[in-house]
């Protein structure tokens, strides 16, 4: 099971999610209560070792903004939430980077298609609210042997069976492991990659 674990803003979140085993971490570059500068996501990236991918994370911006934004950070994934296009995955994709592109239930269909993204994600219609929603709706989706990330309103309680029912690939969290909005519990941090594992 891939992890993700989201949000991070403290070394100290960083280090508590890869010692637990993520495979992913993400910094959110947009307004959010989690938003880091990309001069504070230059820094968290230091505590990142190889083998595991930072990611940029944005909602409404362009394409070619979010790249920028990404590039002076020193990141080179980038996730994109929003309505984006094909040719959105070919500018990530020509600058370089990788993508992981967000999707909810409510997208249109030919937005589920394998657009050439390295992760397709499937959130909660608004990302970072900690909503959960009906995962196993994904199942009528056939992603087959797509590789996609389950995410809103995760928590270390509810993932596996969220997994379970969903059939998912990996997971991506983030206001399931925090005390309050924006503040990562690094002991929930721990719990989630754990039980996401197990
Ligand atoms: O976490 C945010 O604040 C955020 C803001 C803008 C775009 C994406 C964001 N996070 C993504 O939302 C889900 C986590 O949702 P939840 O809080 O666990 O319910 C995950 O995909 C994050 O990468």
């Amino acid at each position: 099971m891939f992890v993700k674990v989201c949000g991070l803003s403290t070394p100290e979140s960083v280090q508590a999610a890869v010692e637990s085993g993520a495979d992913a971490v993400g910094f959110v570059l947009t307004k959010s209560p989690r938003e880091v500068s990309a001069e504070q996501a230059t820094h968290l990236l230091k505590g990142v070792p190889e083998g595991v991918s930072a990611v940029g994370v944005f909602r409404h911006e362009p394409a070619a903004e979010a790249i920028a934004t990404a590039r002076d950070a020193g990141l080179e994934w980038i996730q994109l939430h929003g309505r984006r296009t094909r040719e959105d995955v070919k500018t990530v994709h020509d600058a370089g980077m990788r993508l992981i592109r967000a999707v909810t239930m409510g997208s249109a269909p030919e937005e589920f298609e394998d657009w050439g993204e390295e992760l397709l994600l499937i959130d909660a219609a608004v990302p970072g609210s900690g909503e959960s929603w009906d995962y196993s709706s994904v199942r009528n989706l056939g992603l087959g042997a797509r590789r996609w990330l389950l995410a809103g309103g995760l928590t270390p309680s509810n993932v596996g069976t969220a997994t379970a029912e969903a059939q998912a690939w990996g997971v991506d969290v983030s206001s399931g492991v925090e005390s309050s909005r924006g503040v990562k519990d690094l002991n929930l941090v721990r719990s989630f990659v754990e039980a996401a594992k197990a």
